[in-house]
């Protein structure tokens, strides 16, 4: 979709400045160094190492979670500080129209999805994907399906997103001034299968560097134990419940456990 009402020249500035954060000097990046996912804002590469048998992904990350829309900026590398700041208020008015669209087409009330604070939280991940010497050795980003609800994903002009339809890996091809947006799997769950997540993969280059950034949509901070299933108004006799309640954190704990290994996270959820 393309990313009406967010200027070109925001994009274009977060994609800067997330190229400005990794190309800076190791030092300097090693002060936002941490696997501690309780830091809010954290450098860290190949994410997936300690708990991933797949091939390792070829890439570096800077994380920032924002709890119900808030973080404070000074919290944030000065590098690029300005540029999270207006990137992220885009990303969550975005976050409202879709929404109400999604809600509606669901056949429910544009407010609903916002009714049940299903995505207040966000998580900016801002990856560096390094030009590889054999690239056929190893991927970006390795299959997967984001748990989130959602995710909204900008990428540069670099190239190397694929999306599985069936079988087949699709490009999805760089367009500057647009964003992706993704399914995830706990927006598949409470959708009872109607929205379906979308499985994808990164490849990597060997001309080049990439930059991306995705914005995942999580419950509200306050809603992180409390359950959610299937949409009362999605299912009926004919149509049951086709995966147990869960909350979001017990959902990210197991995705975590099993790591980017492209093993899909709902058929641990599923009901017999
Ligand atoms: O770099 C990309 O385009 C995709 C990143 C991604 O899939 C993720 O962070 O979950
Ligand atoms: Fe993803």
């Amino acid at each position: 979709m393309v990313g009406h009402g967010i200027p070109v020249s925001v994009l274009d500035d977060m994609l800067a400045g997330v190229r400005r954060f990794h190309e800076q000097h190791r030092d300097v990046k090693m002060e936002f160094y941490s696997r501690d996912r309780k830091q809010p804002v954290r450098f860290f590469c190949n994410g997936d190492l300690l708990v991933n048998r797949a091939p390792a992904n070829w890439r570096d990350t800077i994380a920032f979670d924002f709890q119900d829309g808030k973080l404070d900026p000074e919290l944030f590398p000065e590098t690029f500080r300005e540029e999270v700041s207006q990137y992220i208020r885009h990303m969550i008015q975005m976050k409202k129209t879709l929404s109400e669209l999604i809600s509606e087409a669901l056949g429910l009330p544009s407010d609903y999805l916002s009714s049940i604070e299903c995505m207040e939280t966000e998580s900016l991940v801002c990856h560096y994907y390094p030009a590889c010497p054999e690239p056929d050795l190893t991927l970006g980003a390795t299959k997967h399906r984001d748990p989130s609800l959602m995710t909204i994903l900008l990428q540069d002009n670099m190239g190397g997103l694929q999306v599985r339809n069936q079988t087949q890996w699709v490009d999805v091809p760089p367009l500057q001034g647009a964003l992706v947006v993704n399914i995830g799997d706990f927006m598949q769950l409470i959708t009872n299968d109607k929205f379906k997540s979308v499985e994808h993969r990164v490849l990597v280059g060997q001309q080049g560097s990439r930059t991306s950034v995705a914005c995942f949509f999580y419950p509200s901070a306050a809603n992180k134990f409390k359950p959610y299933g299937a949409i009362k108004e999605l299912v009926s006799d004919d149509n049951l419940p086709i995966y147990r309640e869960t909350h979001v954190a017990e959902f990210l704990a197991y995705f975590r456990s099993k790591g980017l290994d492209g093993s899909p996270t709902l058929a641990h959820f599923k009901l017999a």
